[in-house]
């Protein structure tokens, strides 16, 4: 068996996806995502011009060689452009490997460890009150757990919100987007938000927030302790996790369960935050760490201590990536809770896919391989469009983390 075509597809069917396609001379094919926000094109010219004319010809069965010849083999390691290149392909061998076993990937990978995938969505409000009713909404659609974010009195455009109630992740055209921050005005607020939540909605769903990078480590210790009376599902992102020894102070200050890694690359930026049990979630997504023949290791260094997963699964990434978690999810031991964050009919429509929602979990479906194609024809009417993420300035101009 051999890989006779591969090829890397850019579509914008409202954001841009990365996507690439294995074929074989079996005739079955594989799908994998490669969309890395902000900083597509780097991925799919990595891609396209060195790992593609390097893959023509070889066995699609050998995935852990095909692996270890791509991440060895480049011998400049790691990073996000080099890790989303090797997942996208190691996913479409995945997902070609169960299609010739003729069986969905989640058997594949030892079987279902569970009956559906609970997911969290994203509330947001421009204000306590609409992110109240927005988490209200959540609950009335069956979600188990929401991610609450609201605008900040006194901040034009905080994170999470911004123009418009829905507003969330943009992907502007052209240039980043100019956002302000405070932190003070930030940690005089956030209690407040949960202490409202919790009044109007009692204990019974779980609740959780990102801070975005945003706090320094005795500040995130502060923010933890100020939350811990709303019992918290997890604190994300509460620092900016290059300093990994800071979530050893934020560990001396609070309880509140930690989450972190949606930007690491492998397992060598998870293991001294799982093994110093200074975190409790990991979020490090398929497509950001090297493919499922990679995560598998991450996911088994942190059942050793009781670290669970909580990948990452905003819109930015392709609904390849997301069915492609939650076979994993649906197999992996020490799951934990996935994101979901639904893309818009434009997307699903380029990316016919087998899962769906149900009663606050997805499901994986029962399609062989990962369930996830993409219709081609449907990618072609939507070219690839420039877009950023947003940036960040502290009031007096000083450039921050967004
Ligand atoms: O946890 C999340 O979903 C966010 O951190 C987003 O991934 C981030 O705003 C980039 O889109
Ligand atoms: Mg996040």
């Amino acid at each position: 068996m051999r890989i006779d075509a591969a090829k890397v597809i850019v579509t914008c069917p409202g954001r841009n996806f990365v996507t690439v396609k294995i074929m074989t001379d079996q005739g079955v094919h594989g799908v994998g995502d490669a969309t890395l926000n902000g900083r597509e094109l780097s991925v799919a010219s990595y891609l396209q011009d060195h790992l593609l004319p390097c893959l023509i010809g070889r066995d699609p069965r050998r995935i852990e060689d095909i692996w270890q010849y791509f991440y060895r083999g480049a011998y400049w390691r790691r990073g996000p452009v080099t890790m989303s290149a090797i997942a996208a392909i190691d996913m479409a061998l995945w997902d070609i490997k169960a299609k010739m076993a003729n069986m969905p990937l989640y058997d594949l990978l030892g079987g279902k460890s569970r009956e559906g995938v609970m997911v969290y969505g994203h509330a947001n409000g421009a204000d306590i009150e609409q992110t109240i009713d927005e988490v209200g909404r959540y609950i009335s659609l069956g979600y188990r757990a929401i991610r609450a974010q609201s605008g900040i009195p006194g901040l034009a455009a905080a994170y999470g919100v911004g123009r418009g109630k829905d507003y969330y992740e943009p992907a502007d055209a052209a240039l980043p987007t100019e956002t302000v921050w405070d932190t003070a005005k930030y940690l005089n607020f956030v209690p407040k938000l949960f202490d409202k939540l919790r009044d109007r909605y009692g204990f019974e769903h779980h609740l959780l927030h990102d801070v975005h990078h945003r706090l320094r480590p005795i500040e995130a210790g502060r923010l933890g302790k100020m939350l811990e009376p709303y019992g918290l599902f997890w604190l994300e992102d509460a620092t900016p996790a290059e300093n990994q020894e800071a979530f050893r102070l934020i560990r001396q200050h609070t309880t509140i369960p930690l989450a972190v890694g949606e930007v690491f690359n492998t397992v060598w930026d998870c293991k001294d935050l799982i093994q110093n049990q200074l975190i409790d979630y990991i979020r490090t997504p398929v497509v950001r760490a090297g493919g499922i023949t990679h995560l598998r290791r991450i996911a088994d260094l942190a059942a050793l201590y009781q670290v669970q997963t909580g990948f990452h699964g905003a819109t930015d990434l392709s609904p390849v990536t997301m069915g492609t978690a939650l076979h994993f999810d649906s197999w992996v031991p020490n799951f934990g809770i996935q994101e979901y964050m639904r893309h818009t009919p434009e997307t699903d429509a380029v990316f016919p896919h087998a899962y769906h929602f149900a009663d606050g979990y997805l499901h994986p479906g029962d399609a062989i391989g990962h369930g996830v194609d993409i219709d081609e024809a449907e990618a072609a009417k939507y070219p690839y469009k420039p877009a950023y993420l947003p940036v960040a300035r502290l009031e007096d101009g000083t450039m921050f983390n967004w």
